[in-house]
């Protein structure tokens, strides 16, 4: 069965993206939207960013067979408990959040009687808001599904479809893996970015130098990083705590190995670390999520 009316809960970058995704590649399916800032509502009707927004959550989500939340992890709960009045019984309750673990206990805490398949599409940029989603978000990109135990296979897989629909690769993870993989790929990435750019602000006051106006191309990097919204990525680190500490414990360490051969000048170490990184580069650029699906838009999948 495939999803004929699906409604979007948050209409920011990754709500805004899924409406205007499945206007181009899934036509013939209805959306529904809602987004708790009046402004944003606003901002979707003059986008199209779903195809009626409603001023109330629980309409938003009448008669829908899938629900995407795309709130801040912080909000899911709180998002899952205004929309239980309007759910159709047997409707997907889905969401986009960065970790899972703690998204999919707060879902089953507001939703006990509803089937709930978490899911992330890791894809985004540093932008939010209305103005943020564009409907290529997902091409080629990873969207992980963590279904709970007991998750009805039909539904997976209508959702792994849904996805699929608008461009991305699915795999299928449980969620402990999910949260303590991302932490390595994405969250401690963003919290190295924020603190750095942090780091050099504060020591351009300190100093009178333009750390900032002379930063070269690797620090220009990380501002892009670190100009994302600061509250998705503070409920990503009171969400995945535990994961991100042991990630984090072990990033540590190995700075730690790198300050002590800077201090010794152990210039072999260095460049047999740098050798190592560079070569990882070399093979996401040869066999990465770039070439995931290079058939997009050419076939049909199930
Ligand atoms: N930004 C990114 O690159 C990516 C974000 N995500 C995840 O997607 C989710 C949404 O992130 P973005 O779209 O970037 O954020 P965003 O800030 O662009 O949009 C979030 C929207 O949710 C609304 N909202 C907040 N609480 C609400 C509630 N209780 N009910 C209804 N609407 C509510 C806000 O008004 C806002 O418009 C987060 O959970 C984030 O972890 C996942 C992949 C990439
Ligand atoms: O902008 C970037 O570089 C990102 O890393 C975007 C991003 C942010 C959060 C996610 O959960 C997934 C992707």
């Amino acid at each position: 069965m495939s999803f004929r009316h699906v409604a979007i809960i948050g209409l920011g970058l990754l709500g805004g993206s899924i409406g205007l995704a499945v206007k181009e590649h899934l036509p013939g399916v209805t959306t529904t939207g809602y987004d708790a800032d009046p402004k944003v509502r606003e901002r979707a009707r003059q986008r199209g960013l779903a195809g009626t927004i409603a001023d109330d959550p629980a309409d938003a989500v009448r008669g829908a067979d899938l629900v995407i939340l795309c709130v801040p992890v912080g909000a899911m709960e709180a998002a899952a408990s205004a929309i239980a009045p309007g759910l159709k019984p047997g409707a997907v309750v889905s969401d986009v959040g960065s970790s899972k673990i703690s998204v999919s206990e707060s879902l089953a805490r507001a939703l006990p009687e509803h089937v709930i398949i978490p899911a992330h599409p890791v894809a985004g940029t540093e932008q939010s808001g209305p103005d943020a989603g564009f409907a290529s978000l997902f091409h080629h990109r990873w969207c992980i599904i963590t279904p709970p135990e007991g998750a009805p296979p039909a539904k997976v897989k209508s959702l792994k479809a849904f996805w699929r629909g608008l461009g991305s690769t699915v795999e299928i993870m449980d969620a402990d893996h999910h949260d303590r993989v991302l932490a390595v790929t994405s969250h401690i990435p963003h919290l190295i970015a924020y603190t750095i750019v942090g780091t050099a602000s504060d020591l351009e006051e300190v100093t009178r130098s333009e750390v900032i106006k002379y930063s070269a191309g690797g620090f220009r990097d990380f501002t892009r990083i670190a100009a994302s919204d600061p509250v998705m990525w503070r409920d990503v680190f009171l969400n995945n705590r535990d994961a991100v500490l042991d990630m984090l414990d072990r990033f540590l360490t190995d700075l730690a190995m790198m300050r002590e051969a800077i201090k010794a000048g152990d210039g072999e170490m260095m460049f047999d670390q740098f050798s190592k990184t560079r070569a990882i580069r070399r093979r996401i650029i040869e066999h990465g999520q770039d070439d995931a699906r290079p058939d997009f838009g050419r076939h049909d999948h199930d």
